[in-house]
């Protein structure tokens, strides 16, 4: 019932890492310096850092990390715990809620606090204590204080396994963690899902790097619990090591994935290894989640919630005016690039379409007519003499060569023209272009926009609408989809993405979401690009 209002208080002062440590009855008023003792392992340990880590999930800001070395399993090593601990983070400042009758700043008890903290960890020189005033009315919820228990004492085992994506380290995983710790006395291995099996993830694209996940696993783990063996091996399957590693006894799964814990344990037995111990942890429900997330905390609600953010801060142009500001809206075939198009058009862009300027350039007397002509021979004309863009894309999206031929003609006309008609946006009056090419980042205009906005949307989805909507076999919509970026490579050029994949509300959200954001940035730069204008006023 407490924990609530300390963390709503914790996290005005706290700008990145809230560590956390239990020693429940520690005594700062008495003569003697309080030290460091033992808390045993139980499930109402467990409990409670669950909890932690769910209240303190509504502070975005706070890093929070509850440290274990003092929470003791039944394990038979002797750690001393009178070894000060290093931490990635040196606290600055150790906070707590003990107030002294008089409830003035000036306790004593906070020069013990001091002392205590130095002792058990590395702390920053300069270390203060600070009191927190919690708001307990406020944070109560009429929960009735639950009696005393102690739990019982977890069942420790000398090799745990553990495996996920581990995409964007969330309390969840923290929780998840932290219990893994409690239950190794020796080494945790850990599965960290890569390559092919990340293939059917929501988002997959916008899945931190592999390196990245375990820098930050890693870092967290040694943190809050340095005395154990952590292995962190990357799983191109769901089993990876869990089904050959001898040495393993338990084996930890959320509720979720319960059964892929009992099919570990069948192909064990099919090994002719021992069975693990099954530990299963409740899922923690999200309370940010909106309708179309899941409930529970998950790595997919984190990257939805990214749709639409800016993911990268822009570089600064200088090859082209601030304004109008000039966004590079780009995305595969079929990613739904058009619809975004018209629903930032709604909302007061000027759209130029490179689609359409192609076919502009193509039209006889247009920059492209004779050119592709002497390239592609009379065969690409149709009996009027216009160009046959079908018999074009024939030739060239099985073709890279061919292809590479038309782009070198097609184009710089094009570029030449999107310059003309986004000078024609600026003497309307229109602050924001959407430059819609499908190939911006191929063509390599990143030069000609302030910023990349992609469209992603799962190949395989691509592949249906292409085949709905021009009524192309499987082999060419793929072959055309081939001929251009993967998605991940664009992401990893892009400033802000979107993603069609739900009800069209949905994208209106993520739209509405990047369209406000681009007006703060714009906003912002203008403002920081004038401030002569600034002091006059
Ligand atoms: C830098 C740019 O993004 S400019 C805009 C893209 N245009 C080009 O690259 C010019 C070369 N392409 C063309 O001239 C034409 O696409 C042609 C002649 C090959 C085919 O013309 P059409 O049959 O009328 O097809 P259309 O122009 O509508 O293109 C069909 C799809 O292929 C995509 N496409 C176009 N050019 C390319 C290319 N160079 N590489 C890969 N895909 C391409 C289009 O974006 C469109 O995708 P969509 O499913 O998102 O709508």
């Amino acid at each position: 019932v407490r924990l609530a209002p300390i963390l709503a208080s914790a996290a005005k002062i706290v700008q990145d890492t809230l560590y956390v440590h239990f020693q429940p009855g520690l005594l700062l008023t008495g003569s003697s310096q309080p030290s460091s003792t033992y808390i045993p392992a139980t499930t109402e340990v467990c409990k409670l850092i669950s909890k932690l880590y769910s209240d303190a999930d509504v502070h975005s800001n706070l890093d929070v990390r509850v440290l274990l070395t003092n929470i003791k399993n039944q394990s038979n090593s002797q750690q001393i715990l009178s070894s000060v601990q290093n931490l990635s983070h040196p606290p600055e400042v150790v906070l707590t809620d003990f107030q002294t009758s008089d409830g003035g700043q000036y306790n004593p008890a906070k020069q013990q606090l001091e002392r205590y903290a130095t002792n058990c960890y590395s702390c920053h020189p300069n270390l203060i204590s600070v009191l927190l005033y919690p708001d307990y009315e406020q944070g109560d919820d009429d929960i009735p204080e639950e009696p005393e228990s102690e739990g019982t004492l977890l069942q420790s085992h000398s090799d745990v396994v553990v495996g996920g994506t581990f995409d964007r380290l969330h309390s969840a995983h923290k929780i998840l963690l932290s219990v893994c710790c409690l239950l190794s006395e020796k080494r945790l291995l850990i599965g960290v899902a890569d390559k092919e099996l990340l293939d059917n993830k929501i988002l997959k694209e916008l899945i931190e790097p592999f390196d990245r996940r375990v820098d930050k696993l890693s870092q967290f783990l040694v943190d809050v619990k340095p005395s154990l063996n952590y292995d962190i091996v990357p799983i191109t399957d769901p089993y990876g090591p869990s089904v050959t590693d001898p040495d393993l006894k338990c084996i930890v799964v959320s509720e979720e994935t319960h059964k892929g814990g009992q099919s570990v344990n069948r192909r064990r037995l099919e090994n002719g290894l021992e069975e693990l111990d099954v530990h299963e942890i409740k899922l923690v429900s999200d309370p940010k989640h909106s309708e179309n997330e899941e409930e529970k905390i998950s790595s997919s609600s984190l990257r939805n919630r990214l749709l639409g953010t800016l993911l990268k801060p822009p570089a600064v142009n200088p090859s082209i005016p601030p304004r109008p500001y000039v966004i590079g809206l780009t995305g595969g075939s079929g990613s739904g690039k058009s619809s975004i198009a018209k629903r930032l058009e709604a909302l007061g862009a000027a759209v130029i379409d490179c689609d359409k300027l192609g076919h502009q350039s193509y039209r006889p007397g247009g920059p492209a007519y004779e050119p592709v002509i002497d390239e592609f021979g009379t065969d690409v004309l149709c009996p009027d003499g216009s160009i046959d863009r079908r018999a074009i894309a024939r030739k060239v999206f099985e073709n890279k060569d061919q292809l590479k031929r038309l782009t070198d003609i097609v184009w710089p006309a094009i570029a030449e023209l999107a310059k003309e008609a986004v000078e024609e946006a600026a003497a309307d009056g229109k602050s924001v272009c959407v430059l819609d090419a499908a190939v911006l980042l191929e063509a390599g205009w990143d030069n000609m926009v302030h910023e990349i906005w992609t469209v992603v949307i799962p190949e395989k989805e691509a592949v249906v609408r292409i085949m709905n909507r021009d009524g192309v076999t499987e082999d060419s919509a793929k072959n055309r989809l081939a001929s251009q970026m993967s998605n991940s490579e664009r992401v990893a050029l892009s400033n802000v993405i979107l993603c069609t994949l739900w009800e069209p509300e949905i994208t209106q959200i993520q739209i509405h979401k990047a369209w406000d954001l681009l007006q703060q940035r714009i906003h912002q730069n203008s403002s920081n690009a004038s401030p002569s204008l600034k002091s006059k006023f």
